[in-house]
Formats: structure tokens, C-alpha cells, sequence
């Protein structure tokens, strides 16, 4: 490596096996994750094709996708009509090839990327895949993370390796701090605002700075989550001290003489001071406000106190999509967005599922009720997640303030066939995606952070969390 490498030429460099003519590198691939949706599938193609997994050991499947987050939900129950079958032939096929299933009653089940860095099964310099885009929440850790298909998994599973172009190096770099009521969502929103939801095509984006430091392996899990938003490949932070107390007594986290060995190799893996980014971008946090999506696509975001675009003021090439999304989501050009009535509230999610998020949320729904008017619902991201906001109260202030609580996993963040709101409900979530229909028939999703969210439940209208009732500092 020439010292002028980033953290993502190293990684990838460490990971590749073979280049050849075609540009491809073959990569060695230390984790496969699988969740009952698409890894099911995989599996059972790999079956019919009469091969086996190459090292189950290194493979782990969840199921969070399709089940039900219905409290008190059932082992078979999904929301998905022939859901079911999906879970029996993930049991199925799990047991037959050998790799780790994490069941619906397992009490480490969640989703898919809650879990992983949960159990310890994600960890710096590895590289990881999964047949989901959200993948790239993993590069939190330093890891080289990301999102497959399906085809690919297949591969994956057969060989532990994958074939793969390597993507060019951007850089994203957080200046200032972060502020009370301003939160990792917040900024990504914004990110993608300002640079475009095709702005990173075909770039591994690292993210630095004062703000990424200061941040909580939550809030930079929630940065590298949205990642994929903006059309990056994956996105990953240096790893640094949070990150390996974080990891310090996970499942399958290194202990021991092998843990000092890991951590000799772990400090070192960062971008050298030389390193040349193909693309720079800086944002200046100190200057934000708690954001907001108004349209379609998360890059249709702006700050919660500002008033929507007219069509006129937007480039040329920006006015139908936006026309069509104020359309979509039954809003004027030049409105503001604050005090416009909300009919569901959404926390949850892989985005903002986590404890951070959910105290974050508690501390402005404490000793508050949420509208008559909306249906609230809290789905934590895992069942670790759930114990301890049980264990510290966090849980029964989401209750006492109205709000459903569920068992974890997707449903409610992608519209599985079940779980929803109200067709034309207008919604503020926690969650990464507002296309038409993402979260059921109809659905207006409002992306935002979950504090954002809690606000807005409280009074019924779209709200600014700085101004409700104090804002838990970041
Ligand atoms: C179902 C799955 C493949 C999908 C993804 O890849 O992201 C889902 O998790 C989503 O968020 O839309
Ligand atoms: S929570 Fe939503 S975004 Fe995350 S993996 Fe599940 S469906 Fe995809």
C-alpha cells in the first residue's frame, strides 16, 4: 500500500485475492448475514443447485423482515400473507446448511443490523455482506460492509468470496459539533439535501471529523445507515476507542490474547494522512437545524423551520420530481412544514431502532401524551434493545405517553403486507425511505430523527424538538 491509501483501499487491498482483466477484484468475504426476506432465497437456490455452504461458521441469519411486530406475536406470525412459509423454509434451510439461525423467540433476534454489531459478529478491518442495502450501517465499525443481491449471496455462501469493481474514494467530512436536538439523522438529511440521492454513485464514502468523533457508535451506525440514500457503495468510519468498548464483551467479539491482537491491528486502521479522496465534501454541523423530508426521495429534506421550495426557485431539472412529490405527499410549494397535522408517528427501524434513539425520543415523551389524534408506535430494534429500554424505564414512558410497543423487526419501515397506517396517513418516522407507498398504501412519510418524531406525536402537528420540552444532549 502507498502511504497515501484510505481506510477503504486498505481494507479492500487486505480482502483481495485475485485482480483480473475485467477490472473485477475477487474479495475473500469474512461474514455473511441473511435475514428470512431475500436469504432464504439464497439458501434455497444453492440447495436446488446442489451446493453447500462453504463455512457456515461465518454465517449468521436473522428473521426480522416479515415477521409480525405485533406484541406477544406468535413463532410462525407474519404480516406478510404467506409470510409463513418464508419462516419455515429459512428454519429449514438454516438447519439443513448449518449456519447460525437467530430465531423469532431467540432473545438476540432483531434486526438484521441492530444484531450484528449487538452480537460482536460485525467488527473493524472485517469485510461483511448481506442481501440488503442497508449493509452499509455496518462500516460503523470499520468494517468493509455491504449491501448484495440475492445471485451474489449465492456466491457469497458457495465460495466466501465475491467478485467485485472497486468503487472510487469519497470523503464526507463532519465540521463542527453536535448540538441538543440535532442528531446524526439530522445531519445526514441534510447531506443528502444538499449534495443529491445520486451524489456518492460508485463511491465508498468515509466519513471524519470533529462531528463523526463526537458521535456515539449509534449515532455513526445511523450516518453510515443512510449511506446508501445517496447511492454510496458503502460507507465506513476509522474505528477508535468507542468503537472497541462497544464491541468489549460481545458474543462473538475476540477475548483474551486474541482481542490484544485484533486491537494492535484494529488502531491502525484509518486513512493515511496523505490519502486522496476522489470526491470532498464538507458540512458545517454547527449550522443545522432538525431536519425534515417534505417529498419523495430522502434528498427532498430541508430544515424543520424553513418553508418549502417554490418550483420556480428549483434547478430546471429538479421541478417535476418536485411537483410530483408535493403532489404525492398534499403539500403547497412555500409552506411551511411546522404545524401541518400528522395522522402516524413511527420510531424504529435499522436506521434509528436503537437505545440512543429511544432515549433520545423518552426524554421528550416523559410525562407527555401523545395526540389523540395519531397512531404512535415504537418498535425497537431488537429484542436487546427492547430488554433495556424495559430495564430502564425508557419503555414505560413510551407507554404511558400512548404509544403501541412492538416486537422487533421491518415491518411498518418497508410495507411488508401487514403492518401500516391509514391509507393517505401522514406520518413522521425514524426511518430511511418515503417513496410513495414505502410504508404502506397511500402512506406520507416524513423522514426525521426520533426525537423529531416524539415531538410531532405530542402535539399532533409537525414539531420541532427543540422546543418541546428539552432536548436529551447528544
Ligand atoms: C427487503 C430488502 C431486500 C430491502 C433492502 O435491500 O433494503 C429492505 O430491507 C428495504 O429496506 O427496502
Ligand atoms: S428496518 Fe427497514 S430499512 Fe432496515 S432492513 Fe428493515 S426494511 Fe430495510
Amino acid at each position: 500500500m502507498t502511504p497515501s491509501s484510505t481506510l477503504f483501499d486498505k481494507l479492500w487491498q487486505e480482502h483481495c485475492i485475485q485482480s483480473d482483466a475485467s477490472g473485477e477484484d475477487l474479495l475473500l468475504i469474512d461474514r455473511i448475514l441473511l435475514h428470512e426476506r431475500t436469504g432464504a432465497v439464497a439458501l434455497e437456490a444453492l440447495r436446488e443447485k446442489g451446493r453447500e455452504v462453504k463455512t457456515p461458521a461465518h454465517v449468521f441469519c436473522t428473521m426480522d423482515h416479515i415477521v409480525s411486530n405485533r406484541p406477544g406475536r406468535t413463532r410462525n406470525e407474519a404480516r406478510t400473507p404467506g409470510g409463513d412459509v418464508f419462516i419455515s423454509s429459512t428454519r429449514e434451510s438454516a438447519a439443513r446448511s448449518g449456519v447460525t439461525l437467530i430465531d423469532i423467540d431467540d432473545a438476540r433476534q432483531g434486526i438484521v443490523h441492530v444484531m450484528a454489531p449487538e452480537l460482536g459478529i460485525v467488527q473493524p478491518g472485517v469485510s461483511i455482506v448481506c442481501p440488503d442495502s442497508h449493509t452499509c450501517s455496518l462500516g460503523a465499525f470499520g468494517a468493509l460492509a455491504w449491501g448484495i443481491g440475492s445471485s451474489a449471496a449465492e456466491h457469497a455462501l458457495a465460495t466466501q468470496t465475491l467478485k467485485q469493481k472497486k468503487p472510487a474514494n469519497m470523503r464526507v467530512t463532519l465540521k463542527g459539533g453536535l448540538h441538543p436536538g440535532v442528531y446524526a439523522k439530522d445531519i445526514v438529511l441534510a447531506l443528502i439535501a444538499q449534495i443529491g440521492a445520486g451524489a456518492a454513485a460508485n463511491h465508498a464514502v468515509e466519513f471524519t471529523g470533529g462531528g463523526v468523533r463526537q458521535m456515539s457508535m449509534e449515532g455513526r451506525m445511523t450516518l453510515c445507515n443512510m449511506a446508501v440514500e445517496f447511492a454510496a457503495f458503502t460507507a465506513l468510519i476509522a474505528p477508535d476507542e468507542k468503537t472497541f468498548e462497544y464491541l468489549a464483551g460481545r458474543e462473538f467479539a475476540p477475548t483474551g490474547a486474541q482481542l490484544d491482537d485484533a486491537l494492535s491491528w484494529w488502531r491502525d486502521l484509518a486513512s493515511d494522512e496523505e490519502a486522496v479522496f476522489d470526491k470532498n465534501i464538507t458540512l458545517d454541523t454547527d449550522a443545522l437545524a432538525p431536519q425534515i423530508s417534505w417529498g419523495v426521495s430522502p434528498e427532498q429534506s430541508g430544515g424543520i423551520d424553513q418553508t418549502l421550495p417554490f418550483i420556480a426557485d428549483l434547478p430546471a431539472e429538479k421541478r417535476k420530481a418536485a411537483e410530483n412529490a408535493l403532489a404525492y405527499m398534499e403539500l403547497q410549494p412555500g409552506q411551511r412544514l411546522l404545524g401541518e397535522a400528522v395522522d402516524g408517528a413511527f420510531i424504529g427501524s435499522c436506521t434509528n431502532g436503537r437505545i440512543e434513539d429511544l432515549r433520545a425520543a423518552a426524554y421528550i415523551l416523559k410525562g407527555n401524551q401523545v395526540s389523540p389524534d395519531v397512531k404512535a408506535i415504537c418498535v425497537p430494534g431488537s429484542q436487546a434493545v427492547k430488554r433495556q429500554a424495559e430495564a430502564e424505564g425508557v419503555a414505560e414512558i413510551f407507554k404511558q405517553a400512548g404509544f403501541e410497543w412492538g416486537e422487533p423487526g421491518c415491518g411498518y419501515c418497508f410495507y411488508a403486507g401487514g403492518d401500516t397506517f391509514a391509507p393517505g396517513a401522514r406520518v413522521v418516522s425514524s426511518t430511511n425511505r418515503n417513496f410513495e407507498g414505502r410504508q404502506g398504501p397511500g402512506v406520507r412519510t416524513h423522514l426525521c430523527s426520533p426525537a423529531t418524531v416524539a415531538a410531532s406525536a405530542i402535539e399532533g402537528v409537525i414539531a420541532d424538538p427543540r422546543e418541546a420540552g428539552g432536548v436529551r444532549p447528544v
